[in-house]
């Protein structure tokens, strides 16, 4: 079976930023969240997978097929989100919509109705008048809408309050349920990744730290806080990254027997969460100058 996503080796120079052989692969069904840091890469990565703006070096797959050369096949199979709004601010939702079901040979109008239904879409308000979330519902509803095989958002859900996000986690559970459909965004809100995701990939300065599965990377990292005496004992090699002062340290490690139980009345150890990881994956990173 062809991988939803595959990019390899994927070099972009900006005046003041390099994406440095970005690789990564998006396994089939799977959700895939893209994490980093402001200014990391990640919408110049997705703007490069949706050919937006042209790549110095390195390959793109879609479905196995090339990003620049089968770009018009590959479209109608992608549904895009993106956070900054790509939509004419003067047409209703209802004339929106019918200039872009024209790109699609696969529209479902039956099914962009019942989103509309589900989403309390307001057919005749003009786009500019619409709230941020009815944007985002828009722009999904439209995604969702022609039969794409994988969804790429970029920050979809970016300042949407709760409630709405966890619509939106709701809806990405019910399109991956078609062992077809694939999913990869990106986002800052890690809370949410940790419901939906099953990858994730954090990049750093316009490389990538890692691809790691989601439930695995939970479950083989702790925190662990302590007297910074402790760590004479621990040394501090066996952390990925470590915040201390002169009163407490806490550092993100892998899980292990030492810590966990030779360690026990010295340190204590927490369940680390998905923004833990990445914190300290980067403050790691930050610590070890060869990276710049
Ligand atoms: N067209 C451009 N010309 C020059 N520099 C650019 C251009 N587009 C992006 N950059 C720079 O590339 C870097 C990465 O930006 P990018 O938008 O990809 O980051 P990001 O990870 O999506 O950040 P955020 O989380 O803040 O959205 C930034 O330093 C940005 O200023």
């Amino acid at each position: 079976m062809t991988l939803p996503l595959r990019v390899h080796n994927l070099s972009k120079e900006y005046k003041d930023f390099s994406l440095t052989d970005v690789s990564f692969t998006l396994k089939n069904n799977s959700v895939m969240g893209f994490i980093g840091p402001n200014g990391s890469g990640k919408s110049t990565t997705i703007k490069l997978i949706m050919n937006l703006v042209k790549r110095d070096s390195g390959q793109i797959e879609l479905f196995g097929l090339d990003n620049l050369k089968d770009e018009k096949r590959i479209k109608q199979k992608i549904g895009f989100v993106f956070d900054e709004n790509h939509f004419h601010e003067t047409l209703t939702v209802h004339e929106m919509k019918n200039v872009i079901r024209g790109f699609y040979d696969q529209w479902d109008e039956n099914l962009f109705q019942k989103y509309v239904h589900d989403f309390e879409l307001p057919l005749k308000k003009q786009i500019k008048d619409l709230s941020k979330g009815m944007k985002m519902k828009f722009s999904l509803a439209i995604a969702l809408s022609h039969n794409a095989d994988l969804l790429i958002m970029d920050e979809p859900t970016s300042g949407l309050d709760p409630l709405v996000r966890s619509e939106f986690i709701d809806i990405l559970k019910l399109y991956v349920q078609d062992k077809n459909k694939s999913v990869f965004f990106s986002t800052h809100i890690t809370s949410d990744l940790e419901k939906i995701a099953d990858q994730i990939t954090l990049i750093y300065k316009g490389k990538i730290i890692f691809t790691r599965n989601k439930d695995e990377l939970m479950a083989k990292h702790c925190l662990v806080r302590g007297n910074p005496d402790a760590l004479d004992t621990m040394g501090e090699q066996m952390f990925i990254g470590l915040k201390k002062d002169q009163h407490e340290f806490v550092g993100l490690a892998e899980r292990n027997d030492y810590l966990e139980n030779e360690l026990g009345n010295q340190v204590s150890v927490e369940r680390a969460t998905l923004e833990d990881i990445a914190v300290f994956y980067i403050e790691g990173v930050k610590s070890h100058v060869a990276f710049d």
